[in-house]
């Protein structure tokens, strides 16, 4: 099963929001382990760790043998990541267990547990991520991306008070899993049922996909199955993989036309790319905007903050005007949208670390223009029945006229970060009281 160390434990990452099912996966798992030695590590946000006890009640298994360890009153991905460290390397000198379920709490981000298991860490070099496992809640789910349903909440995230929306949290849980767990089948109807599947292979096309009311799923076909690979994680998820497959589609339309500047534009219709085609049945479908012409801040931030409802997902980066230096990230989840400088356009740094940067990319994945260098805008659209004609429509509006690009920059009002890491927020859910 193992593809790395021989004596590597497997790793299975339980992700999912708050009171989704995990817990009663988790004590599913344990309850129907048959000849498996598991061992559970949960972690809670209270004081008290309800899951460890919830968990060690139901079944056989006991905290007090070591089995079932706990680590309470943090977030195992931020404050509590040496003790997650420190309890699964002591865990492993025990290995009176084959395989290994970690919860982190229900706000926690997948993605830096998972790389406590895959860096060079004393964790990596006993463990091996199985899969990450998300257990949706399927009537939240549809509520939150349904626009229609209950309000949408925000959810405090680690210790230190930084809110973020839940539907945040919920898609990038589904982005970054192996299998998806769709829970509470019995809260939603078929169509409900199907809308949500749609959307949640739209938002991570290769994830496999199971209906279950109580998490009822088989613990052979979660545990026998080798599913993550830290390699493509973070590639597979559907927005990354059209903006990709347009980044190279593009290039090879515009070696064939010799032009490069302006419109740019390619979607997922093909059926070649069959994982990025999701259901059409429900209209969730998802297409590219791609263009090397900067967005005017203002009418950017505009629409940016205020996309049609048919849009369930969208990220990329942008070239915006005035913002010379920073690479800024969109990304919007239902309804919540910010913008983020998450790095500098390579054209900003200077000469001899741009030659540096492109002679050890012998391919960029897009064409280096002589004046702007790779800034650029490449921005992904999920969404069901989107009017994709309307909408590009729209983002060219806010790309600068003629007589802007010739006009002074930074006279623009400009609500876009400038600091790396710093944030905009374009559109926040309506808090629920
Ligand atoms: N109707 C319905 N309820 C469910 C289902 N699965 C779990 N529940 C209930 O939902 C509640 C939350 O389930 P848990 O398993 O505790 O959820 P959790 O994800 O561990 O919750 P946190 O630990 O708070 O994050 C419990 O009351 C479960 O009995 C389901 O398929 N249908």
């Amino acid at each position: 099963m193992s593809l790395g160390a021989a004596n590597a434990i497997p790793v299975t990452i339980l992700t999912g929001s708050l009171g989704a099912g995990k817990t009663t996966l988790l004590n599913r798992i344990l309850r129907n382990a048959g000849d498996r030695k598991v061992a559970v590590l949960v972690n809670d946000m209270g004081e008290l760790n309800v899951d460890a006890e919830l968990v060690s009640e139901e079944s056989e298994l006991s905290v007090a043998d070591g089995t079932v360890a706990e680590l309470s009153n943090g977030c195992i991905c931020c404050e509590l990541r040496d003790d997650l460290e420190t309890a699964v390397v002591r865990l492993a000198r025990e290995r009176s267990f084959d395989h290994l379920v970690v919860e982190p709490s229900g706000i926690s981000e997948p993605a830096p547990v998972a790389r406590l298991f895959t860096g060079g860490s004393p964790a990596a070099a006993r463990y091996e991520v199985d899969a990450v496992v998300a257990v949706v809640d399927a009537r939240q789910f549809a509520d939150t991306f349904d626009g229609d349903g209950e309000p949408t909440r925000t959810v405090e995230t680690g210790g230190d008070g930084e809110r973020r929306p839940l539907s945040d949290l919920l898609v990038e849980q589904v982005e970054f899993a192996d299998l998806v767990v769709l829970n509470k089948r019995d809260l939603v109807s078929e169509a409900e049922l199907a809308r949500v599947k749609s959307v949640v292979r739209a938002l991570r096309p290769d994830a496999e996909v199971i209906p279950a009311e109580y998490a009822a799923v088989s613990v052979d076909r979660l545990f026998d199955i080798r599913l993550f690979d830290p390699g493509t994680a973070a590639e597979r998820a559907g927005w990354r993989r059209t903006l990709d497959e347009a980044e190279s589609e593009s290039e090879s339309a515009s070696a064939a036309h010799g032009d490069h500047r302006d419109h740019e534009h390619s979607h997922s219709h093909d059926n070649s790319h069959e994982h990025a085609h999701p259901e059409e049945a429900y209209g969730v479908d998802s297409f590219a905007y791609r263009r090397r012409r900067p967005f005017h801040p203002e009418r950017a931030a505009a629409l940016l903050s205020d996309l049609p409802e048919s849009v369930l997902r969208a990220k990329g980066s942008m070239w915006v005007a005035g913002r010379e230096d920073a690479h800024l990230t969109y990304s919007r989840a239902g309804p919540s949208a910010y913008a983020e400088a998450t790095g500098r356009w390579v054209a900003s740094l200077p000469e001899f670390e741009q030659d540096a940067y492109r002679r050890n990319r012998s391919d960029l994945g897009f064409e280096w223009d002589e004046e702007w260098g790779d800034r650029r805008t490449g921005l992904v659209f999920i969404g069901r029945e989107m009017d994709e004609g309307a909408l590009t429509a729209a983002l060219d509006d806010c790309l600068l006229t003629d007589e802007e690009f010739s006009a002074e920059w930074d006279a623009f009002e400009n609500a876009f970060p400038e600091e790396p890491g710093a944030r905009t927020t374009l559109a926040e859910p309506t808090p629920e009281e």
